[in-house]
C-alpha cells in the first residue's frame, strides 16, 4: 500500500483502493464551473466530456482520428497529481467526465482492455453513490459508497476480472439510511495505449 495516501478500505475488489478527500471542496466547485463552461454531449442517456482522446462507444475503441489535443490545464495538473500521489505509473492522458442526474447510471463494463493501460481512476464530485463489483468468474457481487471528492482507482483484479457499475437510481442505502442522490459528476482518468 502507498503510504504517501490514506486509504480506507471498504467493500472493494483486490486490486482496488479507495481514498476519501482527494480534492477539495474549494477545488470541486472550480472543476464543475470549469466543466460547465464547457459542452456536454448527448450521445449517452448520461451526458459526458471527453479530453485528451474521444473514445468510440459504438466500436468500442480509440480511433485514429479521435486525438482532441492535450488535456486542458486544471486536468494535466491533476493527473500530474495522481502521478505524485502513486495512483499511475505514467501520466494518463485521457478524461472522460460523466455526470449523472438522480436516476441515471452506468450499466456493469470493464474499460476497454485493448484501449486503455493498467490503471483507472475516477474522482467522484458533488453527491455520493454506489458502486458494485461484479466477479466475472463468480458473479460474486461487492458494493461501496463513493463520497464525493473520493478517488477509486481500479487495477489488476478490479481492473480486469470484475466489472463495475453504477446502478440507475434516485437513492442508495448508505449503512442502512436512504440516501437521496443529486447530481453526480465523475472525472475518469486513463492512459490510451492503442489507437486503431
Ligand atoms: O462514474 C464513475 O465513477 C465511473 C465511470 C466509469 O466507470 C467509466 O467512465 O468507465
Ligand atoms: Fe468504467
Amino acid at each position: 500500500m502507498d503510504t504517501r495516501l490514506k486509504a480506507t478500505a471498504t467493500h472493494l475488489p483486490a486490486g482496488a483502493r479507495y481514498v476519501p478527500g482527494f480534492v477539495s471542496a474549494v477545488e470541486e466547485s472550480e472543476f464543475i464551473t470549469l466543466l460547465d463552461v464547457s459542452v456536454w454531449s448527448c450521445e449517452l442517456k448520461r451526458r459526458v466530456q471527453h479530453f485528451g482522446y474521444r473514445y468510440d462507444y459504438k466500436s468500442r475503441s480509440v480511433t485514429s482520428d479521435a486525438y482532441l489535443g492535450s488535456l486542458p490545464d486544471w486536468l494535466q495538473s491533476l493527473a500530474h497529481r495522481l502521478v505524485e500521489a502513486g495512483c499511475f505509473d505514467s501520466l494518463p492522458d485521457q478524461v472522460i467526465a460523466n455526470e449523472y442526474l438522480p436516476g441515471q447510471g452506468i450499466s456493469a463494463h470493464i474499460d476497454c482492455e485493448p484501449c486503455f493501460g493498467d490503471t483507472i481512476v475516477s474522482l467522484s464530485l458533488l453527491s455520493s453513490c454506489e458502486m458494485v463489483f461484479r466477479e466475472k468468474e463468480s458473479g460474486t457481487k461487492l458494493s461501496t459508497v463513493l463520497a464525493p471528492r473520493s478517488l477509486v482507482i481500479l487495477k489488476d483484479a478490479a481492473r480486469y476480472a470484475w466489472t463495475h457499475e453504477i446502478p440507475a437510481r434516485k437513492s442508495d442505502l448508505l449503512d442502512g439510511c436512504k440516501v437521496e442522490r443529486s447530481r453526480r459528476v465523475s472525472l475518469t482518468f486513463r492512459n490510451v495505449i492503442r489507437v486503431l
